[in-house]
């Protein structure tokens, strides 16, 4: 589905992913973590082709992705980024309609199968109610559910969301995490999404894969990757590791450094109480 060897790239002449090297295969849902500036939003760019690389190969779908004539490639890859440009005079559906563009030939018109792609984003993202609003008129949150169901109707092979619930309340990010663990398990969608919540990432992805200054510095499942160590060292902060009480899934603890008048990592306080 995605292959990517020895990555090395950015924007100007100091890379800002050095030698990162991962696949996904065709079902995964993994959550891509890592603090601010570590390279997410710029990994997802690289995969579709909008960041250079200098060094490495990316593949998709068994074919390097130089090769991927674009519009064939919009075809099988869906990208969510943190703020998407939408023109916003226009409704809610007729937003989610353009994630049928890549299908369409030039001046084509859309068929019933469009229409009915385009009904069942909606539906899956809980946007339908909202169809007739004008987009400008939406909250945050709103506004987030129907750029996914945009990205939905596209009906993608592989998925790339950036930070997908960062305006969501907690049932609405419940709500879409759920959906995408449903489309990966049952409609064999492949799914990368930048989480910046934790928790959310180990309660819902079978997978973590962690960067750190444009490197993946840990990459296998919740149990492996949220170690205290590791998460200490690369976000500079204490964390204590427990267990969620009702799922298989770690669960992150946070510390109010000052409050809790807890030394800052590295301060020589003995490790008992942090895993
Ligand atoms: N368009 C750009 N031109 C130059 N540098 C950029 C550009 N976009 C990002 N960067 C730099 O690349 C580095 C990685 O940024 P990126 O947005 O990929 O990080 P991120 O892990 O997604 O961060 P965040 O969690 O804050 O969204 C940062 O140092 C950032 O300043």
């Amino acid at each position: 589905m995605l292959s990517i060897d020895d990555l090395t790239g950015g924007y100007g002449t100091a890379p800002v992913l050095r030698h990162l090297s991962l696949g996904l295969q065709r079902g995964e849902l993994a959550a891509l973590i890592g603090p601010n500036g570590s390279g997410k939003s710029t990994l997802l760019r690289a995969i579709t082709g909008r960041v250079r690389s200098s060094a490495g190969t990316i593949r998709l779908f068994g074919r390097p992705l130089a090769v991927w004539p674009v519009a064939e490639l919009a075809r099988r890859v869906a990208v969510v980024a943190q703020e998407e440009p939408v023109p916003f005079t226009f409704r809610v559906d007729e937003v989610v309609a353009m994630g049928r563009s890549p299908h369409l030939k030039r001046f084509q018109r859309e068929r019933e199968g469009d229409r009915e792609a385009v009904r069942r984003a909606m539906e899956r993202a809980g946007v339908r109610v909202l169809a007739d609003r004008p987009f400008s008129e939406l909250s945050g949150g709103e506004r987030q559910r129907v750029i996914l169901a945009r990205a939905l109707a596209q009906e993608p092979a592989l998925l790339l969301l950036d930070e997908p619930t960062s305006h969501l309340d907690i049932g609405h990010q419940v709500e879409v995490l759920d959906l995408l663990a449903g489309l990966c398990h049952a409609g064999g969608m492949t799914v990368l999404a930048v989480l910046h919540d934790l928790n959310l990432a180990s309660l819902y992805a079978p997978r973590l894969i962690l960067l750190d200054r444009g490197q993946v510095v840990a990459d296998g499942p919740p149990s492996q990757v949220l170690a205290a160590p590791v998460l200490e060292r690369v976000y500079g902060t204490r964390v204590i590791l427990g267990r969620h009480p009702a799922a298989e899934a770690p669960a992150v603890h946070l510390l109010p450094l000052r409050a809790a008048g807890v030394p800052a990592p590295g301060n020589g306080l003995p490790g008992e109480g942090t895993a």
